[in-house]
């Protein structure tokens, strides 16, 4: 089939390598020609594992391009798959500008009858009020159909390429068969559905993750309270198989280009129709206080004062394997670091660029590994759970900072690793690993 994919941020860039890996011809068109640039020199615009190489591999076979030549690869297409960027406004809703304009300069091309797929996670009613916007700029016809996509970041291409479900938003029997036949090499369980109802799977299924998190988190915020252990609690609840134990990591909570745009967007989905979701309402509002437990628990070991303190940071993506820096937790925790007059040491395996433009204030010290960050510090706060944090050598670190206080964001190390060491350790919902003082640290001398 030959595919045009509009957008290579992941979702565009990922699924258009994914189909070309499948035989299909696929070019990926985006209007930023700097990110073109970099792909057709060879390079990948995002961090994501093993996504140069499966470039490479499909475009030796010569099925897959890259342009700003939107209106070209249009017409010489079949399916056109929208994956522009759909970010939150202000006030949590979605904004449209970006797939209004695509859809527009898609309809203006158009030289033959198309699929028009949409990837973009996009409010309940999009898809039609955009098939109504190209309508009025195009006598051709086509077919609408909402194609939502469930990839995580870190996992892309697996995710891709070995989804759990592909969901099918159709109003065309001949437009459903044809993405069907399309997604069958990826997986059996391929569901059609109404326009509509795709369009609620894809925010229900973020919502519903959501949710889990910060259920998870505020049992793990009790079990504190009252001497369990959240670790054995999640893994005990996981093994029932109505619950499932995906997705009841406790933490420092979620962020990322998703979870947190997409249960705001579903709050205003409701709020238009006159529902107010409460229990979502809620899910956002745990998640949000969740990143300061961090703070909550430096302030409990340094009496409340951290002016001055020299905090290292491990972490700063939303999570491991990517260099997705968007709603990181870790912008808000340094950001309250930096207010609070802590001087900060900071370190990520490759986010470390993205995080500090994002930043764009003075304070923090860039560094070039895990052991440089923590050189001298006070404490070492954990943020992203990437795997070579795990391996730490304990009695190095211990030697290296000047106080060994450890605030464990993620869970990454086990009890019986802390054993016999120095470190004051806190974590998330594992009370009997925070050892250490029961009353506040002395006052800092300088
Ligand atoms: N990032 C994820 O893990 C993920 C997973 C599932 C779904 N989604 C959804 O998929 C959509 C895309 O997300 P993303 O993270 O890949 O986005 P992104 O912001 O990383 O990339 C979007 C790309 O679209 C390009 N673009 C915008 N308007 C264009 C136009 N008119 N013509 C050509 N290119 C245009 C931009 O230049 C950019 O490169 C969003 O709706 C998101 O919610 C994202
Ligand atoms: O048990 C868990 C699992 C995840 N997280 C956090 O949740 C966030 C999101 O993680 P994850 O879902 O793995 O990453 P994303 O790439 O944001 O993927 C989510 O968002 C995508 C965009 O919509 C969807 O396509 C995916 O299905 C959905 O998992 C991260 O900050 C994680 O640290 C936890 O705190 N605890």
């Amino acid at each position: 089939m030959r595919i045009t994919v509009v957008g290579t941020g992941y979702v565009g860039l990922v699924s258009g390598v994914c189909y070309a890996k499948l035989g299909h011809d696929v070019m990926c068109v985006d209007k930023d020609p700097g990110k073109i640039r970099i792909l057709n020199e060879g390079g990948v615009p995002i961090y994501e594992p093993g996504l140069r190489e499966l470039i490479a591999e499909v475009r030796q076979a010569g099925s897959l391009s890259f342009g700003t030549d939107l209106p070209n690869a249009v017409r010489r297409s079949e399916l056109i798959i929208l994956a522009v960027g759909t970010p939150p406004l202000p006030n949590g809703e979605a904004n449209l500008a970006y797939i209004d304009h695509a859809a527009l300069e898609v309809a203006e091309a158009m030289n033959d009858r198309k699929i028009i797929a949409v990837k973009s996670t996009v409010p309940v009613g999009t898809n039609e009020r955009l098939a109504g916007l190209m309508r009025s700029r195009s006598a051709v016809a086509f077919d609408s159909i909402s194609l939502p996509e469930f990839l995580r970041e870190g996992s892309a291409i697996h995710d891709t390429l070995h989804p759990d479900r592909i969901i099918i938003g159709a109003d065309s029997e001949e437009a459903a068969n044809k993405m069907l036949e399309l997604h069958e090499p990826l997986t059996d369980r391929i569901i059609v559905t109404d326009i509509r109802s795709a369009e609620m799977i894809k925010y229900a299924s973020n919502a519903f993750l959501a949710t889990k998190i910060s259920f998870i988190n505020e049992i793990a915020n009790i079990c504190e309270k009252v001497g369990a252990d959240v670790s054995q609690v999640a893994e005990g609840m996981g093994c029932d198989r109505r619950i499932g134990p995906s997705f009841l990591q406790a933490g420092i909570g979620y962020g990322g280009s998703c979870f947190p745009k997409d249960t705001n967007a579903l709050i205003q989905i409701a709020g238009h129709v006159n529902y107010e979701f409460k229990l979502l309402r809620s899910v956002v509002e745990v998640n949000q206080d969740q990143r300061f437990s961090v703070i909550r628990k430096l302030n409990a070991i340094f009496g409340g004062e951290l002016e001055g303190l020299n905090v290292a940071v491990w972490g700063l993506a939303f999570k491991p394997n990517t260099d997705d820096v968007r709603d990181t937790p870790a912008l808000e925790i340094i950001g309250r670091l930096l207010d609070a007059g802590a001087k900060v040491r900071a370190y990520d395996p490759v986010a470390l660029d993205n995080f500090r433009t994002l930043l764009g204030r003075e304070g923090v010290t860039w560094c070039g590994d895990a052991m440089e960050a923590a050189q001298g510090t006070d404490a070492l706060c954990l943020l992203t759970d990437w795997p070579e944090f795990a391996g730490v050598d304990l009695s190095r670190l211990q030697a290296a900072m000047a106080r060994p206080v450890l605030i464990d964001g993620r869970n990454v190390f086990q009890e019986k690793e802390l054993l016999g060491t120095g470190f004051v350790y806190y974590s998330v919902g594992r009370p009997s690993l925070n050892k250490g003082v029961k009353q506040p640290m002395p006052a800092l001398q300088f």
